[in-house]
């Protein structure tokens, strides 16, 4: 817990002086959203430029019709055209203005989706362009919970903020309306007021670094949550019982946020109503002295009930007005973690990228590769020296954590080695372009994922583009004994897969495999990836999966990592890893003449067999 204590710490530094530093962000929203949709947000800006000034209006017309009623209560020969024209302008300037709020609610809620659709998006697309060295740093990640958080925040703020220039045309309005009559009720008003927002000014700023602080407890909760509700743990939660457990992690976790939260709240509402109560008292002062005023002569009974409304008005326009500006420049705060997230720099892309040979003529060579993770100590790799011949089927063999899979990350430049160099046809592999480099694989890795999207797009996702390709799709298919799969599915190639979705149907644990695997044929890859892609396989669907793969991948660039031996031997040569160096490298045969870890390994799981 001690990340968290230091991060509130500065944050509270940084907070004190929240509330104009974070609208620094701001007028960049304001773009964002013009750019959403510049038709909507124009109505909506002009709406509520006439809507701001309604309270004046109508509270003028007020007095007007007041004072002509009195007037023609005194007269003997009454003429009520103007009392009448006057009631009928105020109709219709409140029947106008009831419209307009209808419009500008109705824009809020449109520009709010498609803003909120369109962060969404740049949140999907930032993300793909971090490293995965980026997202697998913790306060990445954080950074990316917190840009993920507060979507509907930030479609608030945008309403926020543009009541708040609305407010401030009714404020001025209804300002120089008091000022024209009595000045001193200016000075009362804001005095009563200012409390109030230092008091909401503090807290919210505290209530932020508070959120902030507790970024790394909100996603254990996340976490606890998905893993306590959730049909993938459900059944593992049910036999070992687990639910009281993590019921109590997570009520334990979110308790102690709660009291903090509570505090402050309490604190934030005991003050609030003190302060509201000076406000109240200050208009009751100003109503006071507006109703002297009045019996002296120096008013009439129209001007008392403008005043005393324009008072009333003013001080609760006032109050919304600083209110909605913290909640503005806390909601701006968050503004700034998801800017933050946007802006955080790309790593370099490869400045004059080298052409990738069209066709590979002498293959992979590792050069004294080293690497460890980042943020840790441990060499995952050592010294590795190795070639990939062109053409060649190579397995990687090794215990777990031996570094296989890592190998074939900084392989497919997922990271770079944090020395020596990995060279592909003599060109260090940095040089390409990544997306190009990485096109020319057909990749399954040992964690893929499985999409609950249709098995089609299961399949497509090898290569999105052909989506709509379905011979090409069906025949990936085909390769990955897949087709088996399809044939079984009520809606065949476009059948829902996984539980979370309507008339979902999920699969068994090789079926999803044989999918998975579908998506390293999607293309005419020069260099097929394979980690562990027959683990879940039946003994029959796994030699099948092979032979085919054999035939099908002649004189293509290989890679294999298994932990089963009858797959392993069908490679050319096999490179045995044992803690980050290679132990043995050669034929099945070549290694099986060596009395070292291959052959004991081979015939350790042989025996298992006999
Ligand atoms: N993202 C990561 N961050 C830090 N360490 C990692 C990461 N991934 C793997 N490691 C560590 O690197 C070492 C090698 O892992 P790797 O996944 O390459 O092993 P492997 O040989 O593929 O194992 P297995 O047969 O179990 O799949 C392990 O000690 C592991 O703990």
């Amino acid at each position: 817990m001690a990340r968290p204590r230091l991060q509130s710490i500065t944050d509270k530094k940084k907070t004190s002086v929240f509330s104009l530093d974070s609208l620094s962000a701001i007028p960049r929203f304001f773009k964002e959203i013009w750019r959403v949709s510049p038709k909507l947000f124009t109505l909506n800006t002009f709406a509520r430029l006439l809507t701001a000034l309604s309270p004046v209006v109508t509270l003028w017309i007020g007095k007007i019709i007041i004072d002509e009623i009195i007037l023609q209560i005194s007269l003997e020969n009454q003429d009520l055209t103007r009392l009448w024209t006057f009631v009928g302008i105020e109709l219709g300037v409140v029947v106008f203005t009831e419209i307009l709020n209808r419009g500008i609610t109705l824009t809020d809620g449109l520009i709010g989706d498609l803003y909120s659709n369109a962060s969404s998006e740049k949140i999907i697309r930032k993300t793909n362009e971090l490293t995965l060295e980026q997202l697998e740093d913790p306060e990445f990640y954080d950074k990316l919970e917190r840009a993920r958080q507060q979507t509907n925040g930030r479609v608030n703020l945008m309403s926020d903020a543009l009541s708040q220039v609305q407010a401030i045309i009714s404020i001025v309005s209804l300002i120089a309306a008091l000022i024209y009559f009595e000045p001193w009720l200016i000075v009362l008003l804001v005095l009563s007021i200012i409390p109030s927002f230092i008091n909401e000014a503090k807290y919210s700023g505290h209530r932020y670094s508070l959120a902030r602080s507790w970024t790394a407890e909100r996603r254990e909760l996340d976490y606890l949550r998905y893993v306590g509700a959730n049909n993938t743990t459900a059944k593992e939660v049910k036999l070992f019982g687990l639910t009281d457990y993590i019921a109590q992690r997570f009520s334990k976790l979110s308790h102690k946020y709660y009291l903090i939260n509570k505090n402050l709240s309490l604190k934030q509402s005991l003050y609030g109503s003190l302060f509201n109560i000076l406000g109240t008292l200050s208009y009751y002062g100003a109503y006071i002295f507006i109703i002297i005023k009045v019996i002296a002569g120096v008013l009439t009974i129209g001007e008392l009930t403008f005043l005393s409304g324009s008072f009333n008005r003013l001080r609760n326009n006032l109050q919304q007005f600083f209110s909605r500006f913290t909640r503005i420049s806390e909601s701006a705060l968050y503004l700034r973690d998801y800017f933050d997230f946007l802006d955080i720099p790309l790593s370099q892309e490869t400045q004059n990228p080298v052409a990738i040979p069209e066709v590979i003529k002498s293959g992979f060579e590792l050069k004294d590769v080293r690497f460890n993770y980042p943020g840790s100590d441990t060499p995952v790799l050592e010294g590795v020296n190795f070639e990939i011949k062109a053409g060649e089927k190579i397995a990687f063999v090794g215990q777990n954590g031996a570094g296989k899979t890592t190998l074939i990350k900084l392989i497919l430049r997922f990271y770079k080695p944090t020395s020596g160099e990995i060279l592909l046809d003599g060109i260090n592999i940095n040089r390409f372009s990544k997306e190009e480099y990485r096109a020319r694989f057909g990749v399954i890795f040992q964690d893929f994922f499985k999409y609950e999207f249709r098995l089609r797009e299961n399949i497509a996702v090898g290569n999105i583009d052909e989506i709509s390709n379905d011979p090409m799709i069906l025949d990936a298919a085909d390769r990955s004994l897949a087709n088996q799969v399809i044939e079984t599915m009520m809606d065949g190639i476009d059948q829902q897969l996984g539980r979370r979705f309507a008339k979902g149907q999920e699969l068994s644990g090789g079926q999803w495999q044989k999918v998975a695997l579908a998506r390293a044929y999607m293309k005419d890859a020069d260099i097929m990836v394979l980690d562990e892609p027959t683990s879940a396989l039946d003994a029959q669907a796994e030699y099948d999966v092979f032979e085919r793969f054999i035939g099908l991948t002649k004189g293509k660039t290989s890679i294999i990592i298994s932990h089963r031996f009858s797959t392993v031997r069908m490679a050319d040569r096999i490179l045995v890893l044992q803690d980050g160096k290679i132990a043995e490298i050669g034929t099945h045969e070549e290694l099986m003449e060596n009395p070292q870890l291959y052959s004991r390994l081979f015939n350790l799981q042989a025996a298992g067999y006999q």
